[in-house]
């Protein structure tokens, strides 16, 4: 891998779809290798492909360190160390070597990787007394996927050292930066920001939630020949090849009838903003005519939106009659009215987008939109959540912190529970419908920002009119959004902080760029 690639991509490489696992999942693959391939082995290959991943960035280098340190922990992740240190040194590589057990404890495959270690002369640094003292690239290999709990004693101390020794250069985490759930994305107490995370046989789930992708680094996925062993219905992350493939095809001969007519129904007095920005993102999607309907005092409904007059202003009987999609909640509010708007709309025939106070009135309990809701469910009508972590708590009657430690089974959940496509918002967005599963590579906290929502349902519902499935149009709606923090063909870097509605703009260009490139045969 070039040098120049670590600093500019996350992702390495990018260009296909790949299975993300839970940890439970990633012992069921290994479980599965193990009928041809002696565990052992497998641990063989996991520390020869790190070693021959950090000679190849060591070739490509400018300023070589001083020396590799490798950290090896307590369990096999502390084997997979123990062979990268004994094939980088065999390579010729300076290598000094922590290890952290005693040589007659942890598993017989942990036990022969140190005996195979022993084999070559490495030079060891006392583990009691955590110092980086040179130049140095680190290798992670204290904790992998089998954290149970907070990292504590040394292998807290060597974590903080990793983090914050100026002698630090570049840090490679085998399997996962140490300290971190591989199923949730959050940290259990200290734990490695790596550089460059080696994920072993798949992506794991926690490598692209919440905190994981911070502590990553770039990420490389390392299958060690278990592709095949992967259950098929696993979680997907699809490339941007694959969403590029879903987007409307737009045909010389349409009109905008072809294109769908989208209606946001929200924007209560002191909220119209949200309103306007999800119609505003749902034209610049490409919906053929896009409508909203307020339920502000008319004192407080702006004879039009100015910057965007294609924007009609309807009365909820009209946009009922006029619109192919609904999309419902943003900026809406929890009053009589809202809630008997909402009663209207879900028993409306049309595929619907539920978000903001759409879904916080449904986890009201109200036996009115209790009704509405199987409604639709008996009807078989096709319908899209939107909730961030704390909606969807609501509505499970829950934490959000419950929900961020199982961000999968709660979408699910949901998913089951209205039978519609859930969108669980946040770091590594999640769509699920019932086992269909998919999450977002794209995006960044540029997105964390008042409104960004309203823009996504708007997106989403545009891509709904247009033709997409439910979960497509929530999947590639979501990958799309997140776009707006990619960079667009002319410039080198994404921007760091906007506000929503320039996130419209950029969601609008991009499109248009990935409409090009699928039109000159993704060239
Ligand atoms: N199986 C395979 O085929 C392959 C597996 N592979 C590799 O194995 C890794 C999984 O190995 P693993 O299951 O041994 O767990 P691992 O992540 O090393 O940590 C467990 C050790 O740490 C300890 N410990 C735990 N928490 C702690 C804490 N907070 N603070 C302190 N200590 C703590 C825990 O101690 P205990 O809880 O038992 O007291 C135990 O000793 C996986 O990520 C991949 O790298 C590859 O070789 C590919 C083939
Ligand atoms: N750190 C982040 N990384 C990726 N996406 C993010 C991040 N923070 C927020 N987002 C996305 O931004 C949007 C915020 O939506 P929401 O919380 O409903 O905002 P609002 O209510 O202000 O409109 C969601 O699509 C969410 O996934
Ligand atoms: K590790």
């Amino acid at each position: 891998m070039p040098d120049t690639d670590l600093h500019t991509a996350w992702l390495y490489p990018r260009e296909d779809h790949f299975p993300v696992l839970t940890v439970a999942q990633t012992r069921a693959a290994e479980e599965a290798a193990f009928k041809a391939v002696d565990s052992f082995e497998l641990m063989k290959a996991a520390g020869e492909r790190s070693a021959a991943r950090i000679l190849d960035d060591l070739r490509h280098c400018e300023l070589q360190p001083a020396q590799v340190l490798v950290l090896a922990g307590p369990g096999n992740n502390g084997g997979d160390a123990l062979i990268c240190a004994r094939t980088l040194a065999q390579a010729g590589v300076n290598v000094v070597l922590m290890d952290i057990a005693d040589p007659h404890t942890g598993s017989k495959d942990r036990q022969n990787a140190k005996k195979l270690a022993d084999s070559v002369p490495i030079p060891l640094v006392d583990a009691r007394h955590p110092v980086i003292d040179r130049d140095s690239w680190i290798v992670d290999g204290l904790l992998g996927i089998g954290i149970t709990r907070a990292a504590e004693g040394l292998i807290a101390k060597w974590i903080e050292l990793i983090n914050h020794s100026p002698n630090r250069r570049r840090v490679y985490s085998l399997d996962s930066p140490s300290g971190l759930n591989c199923d949730t994305g959050l940290a259990m107490g200290p734990a490695v920001q790596a550089d460059v995370t080696l994920s072993y046989i798949a992506c794991k789930l926690g490598l692209l939630s919440s905190e994981g992708k911070d502590l990553c680094g770039t990420l490389m996925i390392e299958p060690l020949n278990c592709e095949r062993l992967i259950e098929p219905d696993a979680l997907q992350a699809p490339s941007d090849q694959q969403h590029t493939a879903r987007l409307p095809h737009r045909l010389h001969a349409h009109h905008k009838g072809n294109h769908g007519s989208v209606s946001v129904v929200g924007g209560c007095s002191g909220m119209v903003g949200a309103a306007l920005l999800a119609a505003r993102s749902a034209i610049l999607c490409g919906a053929g005519r896009v409508a909203y309907s307020l339920l502000a005092d008319q004192a407080d409904q702006p004879l039009l939106d100015f910057q965007f007059p294609e924007l009609m202003n309807k009365s909820l009987e009209d946009v009922l009659t006029f619109s192919t999609v609904l999309a419902v909640g943003p900026g809406m509010g929890q009053s009589g009215l809202a809630e008997q708007v909402l009663n209207r709309v879900l028993r409306a025939n049309q595929p619907l987008v539920l978000d903001a106070d759409a879904l916080n009135l449904l986890a009201t309990d109200s036996a009115t939109l209790g009704d509405g809701m199987t409604h639709r469910i008996q009807a078989g009508w096709q319908t899209v959540l939107t909730p961030h972590p704390l909606e969807a708590a609501r509505l499970l009657n829950t934490s959000t912190e419950w929900v961020q430690h199982h961000r999968l089974s709660a979408a699910t959940a949901l998913s089951e529970r209205f039978n519609a496509t859930v969108v669980l918002k946040g770091a590594g967005t999640l769509t699920v419908y019932k086992a269909r599963s998919e999450i977002n590579l794209t995006g960044s906290s540029l997105l964390a920002t008042g409104g960004s929502g309203d823009v996504l349902t708007g997106c989403i519902a545009a891509l709904l009119a247009q033709g997409l499935s439910a979960f497509e149009a929530a999947s590639t709606g979501v990958w799309l959004h997140g776009l707006a923090a990619d960079p667009l063909p002319d410039e080198t870097h994404g921007p760091e902080v906007a506000g929503a509605s320039v996130l419209i703009t950029r969601i609008n260009q991009q499109l248009n760029h990935f409409l090009h490139k699928r039109a000159r045969g993704n060239r």
